[in-house]
């Protein structure tokens, strides 16, 4: 049987304006499930980054809810759930003062007393994050003297320092070269299977999704899908949401030609 770590109940996603709540997707129920890789697949606009924030509770629902173990993240402090998810965000600039270690040390402050200080086993984390994320030549470096890429891997970094059963991921490798795209992909498979880890990306990378992940999350003008992308539910939606002139989706290799 399945291990479920986050369900959602009937969630409704979107934006309060004006006192007016306007929902960009709506009946979005899923469960993911330990150890699962799962890519969030949509158009610019679709409400990819509006779903992650609101699983990490950085944006209250309009209807619905959120549940880690079957505890509803409503009741949960800011603390409790940075223990269960670890988030990237694209617009979350860490201090620009700190280096890249100290930068990714705070990653253990969940678990650290008010001091911050850290022991062999924090250590040991992070040092094991900054090899994984080919970060430890970066590690003196301050953070605004990296370049956007580097940026992204010490946030990555930075996130698997938190050590937390859940990370989620707003298109990670957007700034990142095709060497270290691809490894960040399979780096984050690696620790989905080794780890029992759920890690959910939202990225615009639809073959590297469609090759790496277990399962793919879609969301299109309102509709949202969860499913294996051999699915056939899947694969007409893939082909709905992005099929064009310019690009095509082929179910035989199962990938995005163009
Ligand atoms: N703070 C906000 N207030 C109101 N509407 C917003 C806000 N942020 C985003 N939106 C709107 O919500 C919709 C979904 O935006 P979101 O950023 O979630 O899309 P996305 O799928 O992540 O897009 P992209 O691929 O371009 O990053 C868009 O129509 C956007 O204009």
């Amino acid at each position: 049987m399945k291990n479920v770590i986050l369900k959602t109940n009937n969630l409704n996603i979107g934006y309060t304006i004006s006192k007016k709540s306007v929902s960009i997707c709506k009946q979005i129920n899923f469960e993911l499930y330990k150890g699962e890789l799962l890519c969030l697949l949509g158009r610019n606009g679709s409400g990819k980054s509006t779903l992650l924030k609101t699983m990490a509770k950085m944006l209250t629902p309009i209807q619905g809810s959120i549940e880690i173990n079957e505890e509803n993240i409503e009741n949960l402090s800011p603390k409790e759930l940075a223990k269960f998810i670890a988030v990237v965000l694209t617009e979350s600039i860490p201090e620009n003062s700190l280096t890249v270690y100290e930068t990714i040390a705070l990653g253990r402050q969940p678990y650290t007393n008010w001091l911050g200080k850290l022991f062999d086993k924090d250590i040991n984390i992070i040092q094991n994050a900054m090899l994984l994320t080919d970060t430890n030549n970066l590690a003196n470096k301050l953070i605004h003297q990296l370049s956007d890429g580097q940026l992204q891997r010490v946030m990555i970094a930075r996130a698997l320092t938190q050590d937390t059963p859940i990370i989620l991921l707003d298109e990670p490798t957007s700034h990142l070269d095709i060497h270290h795209k691809i490894n960040i992909f399979k780096i984050l498979a690696k620790i989905c299977k080794e780890t029992q880890k759920t890690v959910l990306i939202s990225t615009h990378e639809i073959n590297l999704a469609l090759k790496t992940s277990d399962r793919l999350l879609l969301i299109d003008q309102e509709k949202f899908k969860i499913g294996k992308s051999t699915d056939n539910i899947i694969q007409e939606n893939l082909m709905t949401i992005f099929n064009s002139d310019d690009i095509r989706y082929d179910s035989t290799s199962n990938q995005f030609i163009f």
